[in-house]
Parts: structure tokens; C-alpha cells; sequence
């Protein structure tokens, strides 16, 4: 997306023309005739890059002093000087004082037009440092290759370069963020900022001012808010169903407007932001209970996307393992361990009530407790207690007394039942990967499971 443009500069010729100039290299001028213009501008909307005049002659603040108050709203904004010849001093001072860089006047147009090139790259790259930071090691690959995972991949590709809102459903853990961020990363405005934005820790107090700022008086006690900062990007709301019934009503606004007024404002500022929301709750009884609004619930999931739990993809564990082992490798210089049969088993069959993050914290927690020894294997009995013991277990009591008590025959009936029960499970139901895993033709597997009358 092209990057919005503001020109403060008193005299008309100059504003034109670098406007002009900037129109013809694709971006979105907008101009300003003095400090006042300017600010009313900047309050509209941000812009992606300022020139900014260093006299203004006939306004009310000069270009240095409109300079101090644009960083000190927008610090992340940067601002280009346009001199005058002769005035190379306090251009540089400028800098000093934030700009980003600045021209002197008369200026060639390839040189207005590097400037802004770079200036803008280099507000993209700063935001895309603090973006990776933000995030520190977290992944934003889609691990697995299960056909749930496999679907929720292809629903992805189809939904992201279309601008439509995206609800993302599913239990604590499963994925739904980095889901929103893989959609955010495939569509064209990948280069636009990615902002989150967590109703459920934010406070009903302080949920408007976080996301439609707060408008403030002669440049004080302003604040840009979450609406405002995903310009051109995408505004990820996660826990929508715990936003307050005020907020709700408001939001819904914002959505059939595309506008929206910030607290103790009366400004109207226009965004072009993408909202993608999530939600671990059942929202159909959220809203059954009167606690969200059932129309706010068809604009945000204009295409409703449900990321599955992990025990409906188990097949998924080992990949993710190894996903994680090499990650937090990377980031602790711990060396790599290789997971045993019989701990992946375990690590297979368990429920996972925390998803996907419940199982990278467990993968940490073994790799630093197996410490620095390389060759340590991670076993079963290296598995806390509350991940489970070894499969089969024996509902029937199979494992003790029981079995003693039976012939050969009905005893190796009852393990061979409970056994195949907990490995097709493992597999997620998939006859293919368990015959291949323990050993048997998938035809003989077949034959075994009528025979002992499992699955029919
Ligand atoms: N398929 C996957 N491949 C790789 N990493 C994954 C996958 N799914 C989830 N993760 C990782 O698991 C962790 C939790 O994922 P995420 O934060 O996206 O879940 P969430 O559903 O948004 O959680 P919450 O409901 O708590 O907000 C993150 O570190 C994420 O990168």
C-alpha cells in the first residue's frame, strides 16, 4: 500500500511541487500551509512520512517547534526538514532533535524522492524490529502437516489476500494468534503494521482510550490508539467476547463507518484497517446470554475460522517437537536431544488441554532439566506425572491381576485391544500411519481391528 504524505511548507509553489512529484513516484500527498493545517492533518490521520518546512513564515509555530510536538505525539513518525539555502545550521539541529533528514531548498527531484524512499524504509524496518522483537522467538510458521492442520492451512491461503474480516475461533494455545499473523503476513498489507490488541486484559476503563486514543488538548495528554496505529495493517483483536458492551456498540460503529472519533474528541479519523478477532469462548452463548452482540458477531467473522484443538491433531506432536527443540536451541544454546519412542507415545496421547503452548512449555522444561549432556535421551520416565504414563492404560485392569488370571489367548486379546485402541488414537484415528508405526501390514491391521471388533 501506498504510504500517505503530509507537506507543511507556507509557500504554495513548493507544496505542489514536491506534491506533484511524490503523486508521480505513486505515494499519497496531502499538503499544509502552516502549523495549525498541519496539526488538524496530523489529527485526521497520521501520515506514513512528514516534509516539514523549517520557517513557516505566518504561522503560529515554526517549523522547529511543530517539529517537537509531532515527535512528541508521534515519535515513530519520521520527519523530513525542507531548508533554505543558508539555513544548513538549524537544519542539522533538527536532527538533533529527531528528524529523520532533511533537503535544502532548491532541491532535485531525485533527491526528495531518495529521501522519502528511505525514510519510509527505514520507518518500515524499525517497526518490523520492534514487531520481531515484540514477539521475540515465537513462531510464525504453521507446523504440521495433519489434515487438520493441512485445511486450516488452505483456509489461510484463500482468506489472506482478500480484505475480509476474519473471526479465529478455538481453545486456549491453539494457534489462533499466530494464525492471524500468517494471514496478516500473506496479504498485501504485510508491510503495514500488525497491532494487537487483548480485550481480555484490558480494563473496561482504559479498552476505548487503548483503542480509539485520546484526543487531548494543544498536543497534550494525546495518545494514538490501537485503530490508529494498525493503519494500513491489520488490528488483531484477541479475546473479542470480553469486550465491554460499550466498546461492542462502538466498534460495531467503527466497522459500517470506517470512521471513528477518538475519547474526548471530536475529530473524525478515517483508518483502512483490517480487524482480524479471536475468541476461546463460545460466542453463540456469549450471545445467547446477552453478553455480545449478535450483529457485531457477523461483522467481525465475515469468514469464521476455527483452529483445531491438538488431540484432534496428534499426528502434529512429533513435528512440533522437533519445531520447538530447535527453536529454543537457537535461542538458549541448550543442545538438541533426541526424544524416545517411548516418551514420544506418551507425548502423543496426551490431551493437551493447553494446546500447542502447553506442549512447547513441556518441551522446554525437558530440554533444561536434561541440562547440558548431549547424549541424554529424553525418556517416559523423564515426563512430569500430570503428562501421563506409558499407553496402553488399561481400563479393564488389564496391566495386573487380572491378566494373570486368564488364558494365554483372551489375555493377549485384552492388550492387543487396548493397545491398538490407544495407538489408532495417537494417530488420530489414521490406519496408514499406526500400521507403519507398529510394524503391520495396513490390509492385516484392518483384518486384526474386525477381528477384535474395534472401530466397527
Ligand atoms: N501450528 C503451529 N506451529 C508452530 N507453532 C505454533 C503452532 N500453533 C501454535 N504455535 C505456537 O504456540 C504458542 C501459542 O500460540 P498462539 O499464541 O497463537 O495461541 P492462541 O490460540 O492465540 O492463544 P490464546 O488463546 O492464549 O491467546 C505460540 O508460541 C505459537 O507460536
Amino acid at each position: 500500500m501506498s504510504a500517505d504524505i503530509l507537506i507543511v511548507d507556507d509557500e504554495s509553489d513548493i507544496r505542489d511541487l514536491v506534491a506533484g512529484l511524490l503523486e508521480d513516484e505513486g505515494y499519497r500527498p496531502r499538503t499544509a500551509g502552516n502549523s495549525d493545517e498541519a496539526l488538524a492533518s496530523l489529527e485526521a490521520r497520521r501520515p506514513g512520512l512528514v516534509f516539514l518546512d523549517i520557517w513557516l513564515q505566518g504561522s503560529r509555530l515554526d517549523g522547529l517547534q511543530l517539529l517537537d510536538i509531532i515527535k512528541e505525539q508521534h515519535p515513530d513518525l519520521p520527519v523530513v526538514m525542507i531548508s533554505g539555502h543558508g539555513n544548513i545550521e538549524t537544519a542539522v539541529s533538527a536532527i538533533r532533535r529527531g528528524a529523520y533528514d532533511f533537503i535544502e531548498k532548491p532541491f532535485k527531484a531525485d533527491r526528495l524522492i531518495l529521501v522519502a524512499d528511505r525514510a519510509l524504509e527505514a520507518s518500515r524496518l524499525k517497526r518490523e524490529v520492534k514487531d520481531l522483537r515484540s514477539r521475540s522467538v515465537q513462531a510464525s510458521r504453521i507446523v504440521g502437516r495433519s489434515p487438520a492442520t493441512n485445511q486450516l492451512r488452505q483456509v489461510i491461503d484463500r482468506v489472506a489476500p482478500t480484505n475480509a474480516r476474519v473471526l479465529v475461533t478455538g481453545f486456549p494455545g491453539v494457534g489462533k494468534e499466530l494464525t492471524a499473523r500468517t494471514i496478516h503476513a500473506m496479504s498485501s498489507r504485510s508491510s503495514g503494521p500488525f497491532v494487537v490488541i487483548n480485550a481480555a486484559t484490558i480494563t473496561p476503563d482504559t479498552m476505548e482510550s487503548e483503542l480509539f486514543g485520546v484526543e487531548g488538548s494543544d498536543g497534550k495528554g494525546r495518545r494514538v490508539g490501537a485503530l490508529e496505529e494498525a493503519h494500513g495493517g491489520t488490528l488483531y483483536i484477541d479475546e473479542v467476547a470480553d469486550m465491554p458492551q460499550e466498546t461492542q456498540n462502538r466498534i460495531l460503529r467503527v466497522l459500517v463507518d470506517q470512521n471513528f472519533q477518538r475519547v474526548g474528541g471530536a475529530t473524525r479519523v478515517h483508518v483502512d484497517v483490517r480487524i482480524v478477532s479471536s475468541s476461546s469462548r463460545d460466542l453463540p452463548s456469549a450471545i445467547a446470554a446477552g453478553k455480545f452482540r449478535e450483529d457485531l458477531f457477523h461483522r467481525l467473522g465475515v469468514v469464521p475460522i476455527r483452529v483445531p484443538a491438538l488431540a484432534e491433531r496428534r499426528e502434529d506432536v512429533p513435528e512440533l517437537i522437533e519445531f520447538f527443540m530447535d527453536q529454543i536451541c537457537g535461542t538458549t544454546g541448550l543442545p538438541k536431544r533426541t526424544i524416545a519412542d517411548d516418551a514420544l507415545a506418551v507425548l502423543q496421547s496426551h490431551d493437551w488441554p493447553g494446546n500447542v503452548r502447553q506442549l512447547r512449555n513441556n518441551v522446554e522444561r525437558l530440554m533444561i532439566l536434561a541440562g547440558g549432556d548431549s547424549d541424554m535421551e529424553i525418556t517416559a520416565s523423564m515426563l512430569p506425572s500430570e503428562i501421563g504414563t506409558l499407553v496402553p492404560t488399561t481400563p479393564t485392569g488389564a496391566g495386573g491381576e487380572k491378566l494373570m488370571g486368564l488364558a494365554l489367548r483372551e489375555a493377549r486379546e485384552i492388550f492387543e485391544r487396548e493397545y491398538l485402541t490407544a495407538q489408532i488414537n495417537r494417530f488420530s484415528g489414521n490406519i496408514s500411519r499406526t500400521a507403519e508405526f507398529i510394524g503391520m501390514e495396513r490390509s492385516a491391521l484392518h483384518r486384526k481391528l474386525k477381528s477384535l471388533g474395534i472401530g466397527s
